[in-house]
This record gives structure tokens, sequence and C-alpha cells, in this order.
């Protein structure tokens, strides 16, 4: 069993430790708070040991009567890997205490890219993690993309990839980023962060990326262009993308305009918090002109890194192949909505037939 602490119980952390526990082949050490908020309380009620992630603050927790199992270093002691979800930059200060204690560790997209050996995306990367002491999983507009290209990029080859992302404007419990009424061009000159981050796992690829943030929380959107070094029929792109087990395809007959009916169908289908681990590719967006790939599709920011972070552990410690631990994630997980609309395996139709 691979020992698996997580250090920051917030968006990811949470997710990231109820998919540890899913695993068959891995068991949560704990997981690590800095105040005994309510977040501090669910982890407990889970049955998750709570650590103090800063020491000087034990003294709240005995306070507010929230049982800890010591402090954030017994975490990192006690495991064989650390997935990181700390926030933005907090990961960088963190890396130190990894290192005292020899123990490899996982970090999340909000971090730089030189934070780790590898910036590691599931589909595309895996082997590059194995033996490193610190991976990155990239972000989640950059785990979408990656999932998307490079099936596209070994298949057809990508000549230049465009996209536009249109992007939430914070989490729903991000109450801070709030109340806003705007349509931001973030940033305001060419690149968005994103094409150079896709680059940190495809080092040769043509992209330019555009982000634009709006006043929604529930997931991102992403226009995307690729011009191919092929022309391959929109049907063999679509049917070339059913193939991929994290690409989930909107049918035209769901009656799914947005993120606002994808979230509600989720949480119909049973997803744990409405969560939607797989890109949503509307269907019918999917169209060839040419050597120009278009399509839609939307990206639920807290959760679709969730299945690369227990691909990272098992990746990092080289406890399973590739195709072993995708399987094995998705299977635990129940990665996949196939099943859901039996449109999945309908014949598809191209738009403009
Ligand atoms: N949310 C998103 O959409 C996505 C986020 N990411 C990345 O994941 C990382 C985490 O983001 P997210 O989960 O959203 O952030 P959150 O703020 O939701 O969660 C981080 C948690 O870490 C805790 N924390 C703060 N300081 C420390 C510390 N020193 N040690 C341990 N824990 C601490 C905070 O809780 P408390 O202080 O109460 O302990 C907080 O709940 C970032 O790098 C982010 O960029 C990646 C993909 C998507
Ligand atoms: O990783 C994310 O986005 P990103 O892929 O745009 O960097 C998360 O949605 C966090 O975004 P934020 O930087 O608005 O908190």
């Amino acid at each position: 069993m691979l020992k698996v602490g997580v250090n920051g119980y917030g968006t990811i952390g949470k997710r990231v430790a109820d998919a540890v526990c899913a695993q068959p082949d891995m068991e949560l050490v704990g997981v690590a708070k800095t105040r005994p908020n309510f977040e501090a309380e669910t982890a407990v009620r889970n049955g998750y040991s709570l650590y103090a992630a800063l020491p000087e603050r034990v003294d709240q927790f005995d306070d507010a009567g929230v049982p800890l199992a010591g402090v954030v270093d017994d975490l990192v002691a006690e495991s064989d890997v650390v997935v990181d979800t700390t926030p933005s930059g907090i990961g960088a200060q963190n890396r130190e205490l990894y290192e005292r204690h020899d123990t490899p560790a996982i970090f999340q997209g909000g971090e730089d890219a030189d934070i780790a050996d590898v910036s590691f995306n599931a589909r595309a990367n895996y082997d590059e993690a194995t033996g490193a002491q610190f991976v990155r999983t990239v972000s989640c507009n950059t785990t979408g993309l990656s999932r998307l290209l490079a099936p596209l990029d070994e298949t057809y080859g990508v000549k230049k990839a465009r996209v536009t992302l249109v992007r939430r404007g914070g989490d729903p419990g991000q109450t801070g980023r709030g109340p806003i009424n705007d349509i931001l061009p973030d940033p305001v000159t060419l690149p968005s962060h994103h094409g150079p981050d896709v680059q940190t796992i495809f080092p040769e690829l043509n992209i330019d990326t555009l982000g634009l943030k709006v006043p929604a929380t529930l997931m991102h959107t992403h226009s995307v262009n690729v011009t191919l070094e092929s022309t391959p029929a929109a049907e063999e792109v679509r049917d070339l993308l059913a193939g991929e087990s994290r690409l989930f395809f909107v049918p035209k007959h769901a009656g799914i305009d947005g993120a606002g009916k994808l979230k509600e169908f989720a949480m119909d289908a049973g997803r744990p918090r409405g969560d939607l681990w797989e890109n949503c590719i509307w269907e019918e967006s999917i169209a060839v002109q040419d050597d120009d790939l278009y399509l839609f599709q939307a990206i639920h920011q807290e959760s679709d890194v969730i299945p690369e972070n227990i691909d990272a552990v098992r990746a990092i410690t080289g406890s399973a192949s590739k195709e072993e631990s995708i399987a094995l994630t998705n299977e635990s997980l129940g990665v996949g909505l196939d099943s859901v609309f039996a449109g999945q395996n309908q014949p598809f139709v191209a738009a403009d037939d």
C-alpha cells in the first residue's frame, strides 16, 4: 500500500484525499490544515487524521475541540508521497520540508514549473515522472488541453493550436473574489500563461492561448482551433477522441447548453460534489474545415486534476505502468460517463452534413 499524505485541504486537497481513499493500492495517512475551520471539521468527520500545518497554531485546534494527530512534519515523515495542495506559492515554501524528510512530493499547477523535475499529465507524459523527487500536476486548463492535444498530435500532427479560454472568475467557495460583474481580457497581452504551460508537457508544440475572465464559478470553457498536419474528416476525429477515457462527449439530444446544466447532470449522475473529472466536449461542435479542427470544451476546474494527481502518485513511485494506473484510477473513481448516455455509442453526424 502506498501511504499518501495531503498537505492543504481545500478545493483540490479534499478531493485528492477522497480519491486516495478510493484506491485499492493507497492509504491516506492524513491531511494538513492551518486552522480549525469547517473543512477541518469535515476531515475529522470523514475519519481522516488531521495534522496542524503550522505548529504554532495547535492551540487553535485544541480551543475549537478539533482533534489533531500531530503536526505537518509528522504527516510528511509517515508518508511515502505527499500531494501538496496548498495555495499557489505555498508549495514552493514547502519544498524544503519534503526535502528534509526525503519524501517525494506532487505539487499543483499554481506553482511555477521549475518547482519540480517534471510537469505532469498522465495521458501525455506519465513515464517522465517515474523516479522523480518532485512532480507538478499541471493546472486544470493545461490538463484539459493536454488530454485533447496528445491524441491529436500523435495521430495527425499538430501544426498550430489556438485556444481562447473563457475562465471562471473564482470557485464557488471563493467569496473573496466577488461579487463581480465584468469581462476581463486576462492577461490583455498574448499569450495567456496556458500556452507556455502546455509547452512544459509538449515542448515542441506550436500553441497560442488567449484568456478572458468572466463572472462565473462553475467551469472554464475553451474555444479550440487546431491546425493539423493532415485533413481527417470530422467523423474520424470524433472516433479518435471517443477512444480517450477522460474525454466525454456531450450529446446533442441531451440538451446541455452550458456549464450550469453540465453540473446539474453531474449531480443527477451521482457524482461526488457534482464533479466532472472529464473534459466535456460538445459533440456537435466538432468540425473540420480543410486542416482546421474546431470544438468547444468545458473544464471543471475543481476536479479534472484529481485523476491526474492519483496517477502522479503511482508514476512518481513507479508502482504501476501508465495504462495500469489510468485504468485503475478510472475504475476506482468511476471516470467515464459513456454509460450514462446511450447516445455516446451512436454514429456521429458532422455539423455540416
Ligand atoms: N481551484 C482550482 O480551480 C484549481 C486549483 N489548482 C491549484 O491547486 C492548488 C490549490 O488550490 P485550491 O485547492 O483551489 O486552493 P484552496 O485555497 O481551496 O485550498 C488550499 C488550502 O490550503 C490550506 N493552506 C493554506 N496555507 C497552508 C499551509 N501553509 N500549509 C498547509 N495548508 C495550507 C488552506 O486552508 P487553511 O488555511 O484553512 O488550512 C486552503 O484550504 C493551487 O496551486 C491551485 O493553483 C489547480 C487546478 C484547479
Ligand atoms: O488552475 C487553474 O486555472 P488555470 O489553468 O487557468 O491556471 C485554476 O482554475 C485556478 O485558477 P485561478 O488562478 O483563477 O485561481
